[in-house]
């Protein structure tokens, strides 16, 4: 009877865009939701530029350019934001809120990435059904277009599954909505919606493309990839093509650390060069690409793969039971090596990262997890690395980060081939980088264009 109701109440089916025929049977697509906010998105970008155009946000010092610009308020990002002790709040809303409220899959219990693309996308929490209809929207899109799959599948082996996806994602963008409309003189008020059909286009292709790359690498080649099948989300498509569709565990973590690494504010590298490459207005796929390229550094997204490989390398070194005394001693082998600890430190962060305590959680609560000894001995680390990173006294932050925890868990349900770990961080962060792209395109954005100085005039400046 009351569903009867509802579905009498609800309005005609709707469509995301004339290029799908998806419906939203919840009602408003995630573009009329978007659409719904451009006004007082714009009308506040008018207030502050015009009101507040002249305040300061702070003193730029000599330090500050020297040192990688830490600390520096210079740009907008408004679906997250990043505080040294709390973490990060998506639009003020904190890991274990999100966990609460950011509907989880019908066969699941983790926060989806798709609930969580619909709330960075409009600040609005999604109900289950926008949620369904979003995950279907998105699951006509991941197929992946045949010239691409012959450019995947042209990559040798040996080239580092980062390099396959940063050069597959620009290839994508021969089918750019963004860059047609572009040409063809689109006018700049138009510029977010066919930002916002890219966007959506590449995070779906995402997961299709590495899962290609990890079957090309990995497995027996892409003729054996099963399926896609369109009445799933994107994390369990991933997971059922790289073969693990019968690893509940697997399926369920790969949802939440999609869910947990999709955001980290504007200044993180893949953020900030989404934003960069995309304020020249390259379309979606190169602006994404780009950032791609950045996350495969050791100091950010690659440290995933990093920080499982010295786990690893002390269990080989002394066992899965080592003491406290002896992973000590691990540590300070590193260090005293003149490496960075992976996993541990962060540029903003002051505090263990809200991320690596869900990862960790997620360990604990599946006792499968919480027994396995690579796992005991992440947890083995972070009791002991920040005493230990304290006393070498050079990192500003001695805590874990999420790269800390992330590897372990995959490795734990299978997943052991760990240069492919970043892969799986690029098809997450897509779905953060994204939603502020769309964002810089909603409130009409410049380019971005900061001022250099030589170090010859700082002296002169100051002498
Ligand atoms: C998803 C992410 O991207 S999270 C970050 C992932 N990266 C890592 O885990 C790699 C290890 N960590 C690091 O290299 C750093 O902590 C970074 C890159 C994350 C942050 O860098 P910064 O903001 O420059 O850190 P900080 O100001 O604390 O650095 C001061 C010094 O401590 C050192 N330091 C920082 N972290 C570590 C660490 N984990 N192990 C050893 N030394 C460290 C720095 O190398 C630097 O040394 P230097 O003066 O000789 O150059
Ligand atoms: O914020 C940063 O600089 C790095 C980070 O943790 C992320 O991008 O997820």
């Amino acid at each position: 009877m009351l569903l009867a109701a509802r579905a009498a109440a609800r309005p005609a089916f709707r469509t995301l865009s004339q290029a799908h025929s998806v419906r939203y049977a919840s009602g408003k697509s995630l573009s009329e939701t978007i659409a719904e906010i451009v006004p007082e998105r714009q009308e506040l970008a008018k207030k502050i530029r015009t009101e507040y155009g002249q305040k300061s946000l702070g003193e730029i010092k000599v330090e500050n350019v020297m040192g990688g610009m830490r600390g520096l308020k210079v740009m907008i990002w408004d679906p997250s934001v990043l505080d040294a002790n709390e973490g990060i709040r998506f639009w003020g809303k904190s890991i274990p809120e999100c966990q609460k409220v950011l509907p989880a899959a019908k066969d699941g219990e983790e926060m989806l990435p798709e609930s969580m693309l619909w709330f960075l996308m409009t600040g609005k929490v999604p109900s289950r059904e926008q949620t369904d209809d979003l995950i279907a929207d998105l699951a006509e899109r991941s197929t992946i277009p045949a010239y691409a799959e012959k450019i995947i599948d042209s990559f040798p082996k040996t080239l580092h599954p980062m390099t396959q996806f940063v050069s597959a994602v620009a290839a994508l963008n021969h089918d750019s909505k963004f860059a047609k409309a572009y040409s063809a003189g689109m006018k700049k008020s138009e510029y977010w919606k066919t930002t916002l059909e890219d966007s959506l286009d590449l995070i779906a292709k995402s997961f299709t493309v590495a899962a290609r790359i990890y079957n090309n690498v990995y497995l027996d080649g892409a003729s054996k990839i099963p399926a896609l099948d369109k009445s799933r989300d994107l994390s369990w498509n991933f997971a059922n093509q790289i073969g693990f569709g019968d690893k509940k565990g697997f399926i369920e973590i790969i949802r939440l650390y999609n869910a947990l690494h999709t955001d980290h504010e504007g200044g993180n590298v893949s953020a900030h060069t989404t934003h960069l490459v995309g304020s020249a207005l390259s379309d979606p796929y190169l602006s994404y690409s780009a950032a791609l390229a950045g996350l495969a550094g050791p100091l950010h997204g690659l440290a995933n793969q990093e920080a499982l490989k010295f786990v690893l390398s002390i269990k080989d070194a002394i066992g899965g039971d080592a003491t406290h005394d002896q992973v000590k001693e691990q540590l300070w082998k590193i260090l005293n090596s003149g490496r960075v600890v992976p996993g541990y430190g962060h540029a903003v962060l002051r505090k263990p990262d809200p991320r690596f305590d869900a990862l960790r959680d997620f360990g604990n609560r599946n006792k499968d997890v919480a027994e396995d000894p690579v796992f005991q001995l992440v947890d083995k680390l972070f009791k002991v690395a920040p005493g230990v990173l304290t006393e070498h006294g050079k990192t500003k932050n001695p805590f874990p980060n999420v790269d800390a925890a992330s590897g372990s868990l995959l490795y734990h349900y299978g997943l052991t081939q760990f240069e492919f770990y970043t892969v799986t961080f690029g098809t997450s962060r897509a779905i953060g980088a994204l939603s502020a792209l769309v964002h810089d395109r909603i409130i009409g954005l410049p380019i971005e264009r900061p001022k250099s100085v030589s170090m010859e005039s700082i002296v002169q400046m100051f002498k």
